[in-house]
């Protein structure tokens, strides 16, 4: 049987007192795109430096392309490519030069690179830009050139750590446009994001919180671990009418999602009516109440609490 692409067992990793990544355990097949989504401090980052054997863990253990994280580093990172979040591009040098750096880093031959820039420059949509300096790139380019980096020596599994954070809306579609490319061609993607509209793009997420894994499985297994059903509100002044349910309703989770209000609610009949009366009453206008499926993001704000789980 083919081993997962990644697999880890009670992965723990500690600094101090907090317990950054606590008891991982997960695994990823060839060819999967796994998203893993949580609040900032949830623990991402610690998670993808130790499955890139950047980092030792405190106990567990994980297995990338079949290798261990620790007992067989070198062989892991051969085989992986991470884009981390401060990945190092240089501004002074141009996208080119900064994908000959990569391909010295990682030892690419030099027969055949020529051909490698260009192929993974114009699948990034950057061969119009080769010459300009790192520096002056957008941040949707910078993006697309540290992908571009992370894959010179063609590896097996791909960690991202938040790619599209502060990215534009049209660049982070395009950088997805990428990614699904990138699986078609068997490329393993192991994503951390804290958007969940990005997260709802993976084959399989992990809900991470204070190091733990809190939810896993597709977006559609994770979806139905939302207890009770949602309301959703519209009226004229969302943030008041959230004040007004909240008070009105002590017993329903009350939450504004963009310019609407939602109820979660295991009565969605008669919250439906209730909600209207209440705001009517209240003297705020409300132009529709109705049953909705749930988010990822009220899942989110389900599991993790009415403040998204972050962590100070
Ligand atoms: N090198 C370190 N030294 C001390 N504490 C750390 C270190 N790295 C991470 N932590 C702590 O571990 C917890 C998890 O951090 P981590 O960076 O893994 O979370 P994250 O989900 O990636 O968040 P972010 O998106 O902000 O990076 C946080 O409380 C953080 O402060």
């Amino acid at each position: 049987m083919m081993q997962p692409a990644i697999a880890s067992e009670n992965l723990s990793k500690s600094f101090g007192p907090v317990a950054a990544v606590d008891g991982l355990t997960l695994s990823v097949d060839h060819g999967e795109i796994f998203g893993l989504v949580g609040p900032d401090g949830a623990g991402k980052t610690t998670t993808m430096r130790l499955l890139t054997s950047i980092m030792d863990p405190d106990s567990g253990q994980a297995r990338v392309c079949g290798r261990d994280t620790v007992s067989e580093a070198e062989a892991v990172k051969e085989r992986i490519g991470y884009m981390s979040q401060r990945f190092g591009l240089y501004p002074d040098l141009s996208v080119m030069e900064n994908m000959e750096f990569y391909a010295d880093i990682y030892g690419v031959p030099r027969k055949g690179r020529a051909e490698k820039i260009e192929r993974l420059l114009s699948f990034s949509n950057l061969t119009p830009f080769k010459k300009r300096h790192a520096g002056n790139l957008s941040g949707g380019m910078k993006q697309k050139l540290g992908l571009a980096c992370a894959l010179i020596h063609t590896p097996e599994v791909l960690f991202l750590d938040e790619p599209t954070n502060g990215v534009d809306p049209a660049s982070r579609r395009d950088f997805w446009r990428i990614l699904y490319q990138l699986l078609k061609e068997k490329v393993t993607i192991f994503v951390s994001t804290a958007y969940l509209d990005e997260a709802e793009r993976c084959n399989r997420i992990g809900l991470m919180h204070e190091g733990r894994l809190m939810a896993l499985g597709t977006p559609g297994q994770v979806k139905k671990l939302m207890r009770g059903s949602i309301v959703e509100v519209r009226a004229a002044r969302p943030r008041q009418a959230k004040e007004i349910l909240k008070k009105s309703l002590p017993d329903a989770e009350v939450g504004l999602f963009g310019d609407r209000v939602h109820v979660v609610t295991d009565t969605p009949e008669n919250t439906e009516a209730e909600t209207i009366r209440i705001l009517s009453k209240a003297g705020v206008e409300v132009s529709g109440a109705r049953l909705i499926e749930p988010s990822l993001e009220d899942v989110f704000v389900s599991v993790l609490g009415k403040d998204g789980g972050r962590r100070e």
